[in-house]
């Protein structure tokens, strides 16, 4: 158990070559003379095909994390790679975003907005579509292809979004509270699908969460960032079985990773 909770910000599983390498990265924001560091101090690996989880009070610099990950805000200090000497990476081609807010264009159907990042990217339209009515499917809403945003409940546009992340094949996807805007019952069926969305694709996925239980459920690494001044307070693995169902939320070692962020964030 004790090396299940080991804390190693550089373990990879490919050490050599992780597919995101983040050393001392820094970021500070410049407003009206003030200085604020959002960012200031975050090391960590991550490798490919991990799941991992940002977790942390309001302000602490999760989704200035997720800017500069997507390439939207550049560092101040430190050091930011993507990608590995085998597979190279382009922000504009390889991140997929995923909102609190779905934001489906409205006249727009489901098919339409989700081959959205295909049609802006120049990529074949036929593959395109064939691409997005898979992922429809896989997200569960095979016959909602030509419905229009307004059609669909929040927790299946919040799915149309996540297809549109993933239908350009993008090699890391990036989600800002995917599911804050859910209510308690449909945040946990959306968790489950996500996990199950995880093992089908491989994909590395990086997603922000105020939800202690959210960040270990679906994590199979946590990332703890803390306020005042924002720093990373602790990086480890999420050693839990998978396919996970909501029965691990009752075992002991659920309770011991909620317990080690809450004691992190000053809690307990
Ligand atoms: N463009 C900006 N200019 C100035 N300050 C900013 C800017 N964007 C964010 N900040 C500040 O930087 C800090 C970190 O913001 P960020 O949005 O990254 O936090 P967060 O952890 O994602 O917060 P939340 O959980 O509330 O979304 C906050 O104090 C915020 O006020």
């Amino acid at each position: 158990m004790m090396s299940a909770l080991a804390s190693d910000p550089t373990r990879t599983g490919n050490e050599a070559d992780p597919m995101i390498r983040l050393r001392n990265v820094r970021k500070v924001y410049r407003t009206g003379g003030h200085e604020f560091v959002a960012v200031s101090d975050v090391t960590m690996d991550i490798a490919e095909g991990d799941m991992v989880s940002l977790v942390g009070p309001s302000g602490c610099g999760k989704s200035t994390l997720l800017r500069i990950l997507a390439g939207l805000h550049d560092a101040d200090d430190g050091e930011v790679r993507i990608g590995t000497s085998a597979s190279t990476f382009t922000p504009g081609r390889d991140v997929g975003m995923v909102f609190q807010q779905a934001l489906l264009l409205k006249w727009r159907t489901i098919l339409e907005n989700v081959i959205l990042p295909a049609e802006i990217l120049g990529l074949p339209n036929r593959e395109a579509k064939e691409r997005a009515r898979d992922l429809l499917n896989m997200v569960g809403l095979q016959g909602f292809e030509n419905k229009y945003p307004y059609e669909l409940s929040g927790g299946m546009q919040q799915r149309a979004s996540i297809a549109r992340a993933l239908v350009h094949d993008p090699k890391l996807i990036l989600m800002d509270e995917p599911f804050g805007a859910l209510d308690a019952l449909t945040r946990e069926k959306m968790n489950l699908e996500m996990l199950r969305i995880w093992q089908r694709s491989s994909k590395t996925i990086i997603f922000v969460t105020h939800s202690i239980q959210e960040a270990v459920f679906l994590g199979s690494r946590c990332a703890v960032l803390t306020a005042g001044p924002a720093r990373m307070a602790d990086y480890f693995d999420i050693v839990l079985p998978l396919p996970r169902t909501l029965e691990v939320k009752t075992t002991e070692q659920f309770g011991t990773y909620t317990k080690r962020i809450y004691h992190l964030l000053g809690m307990d």
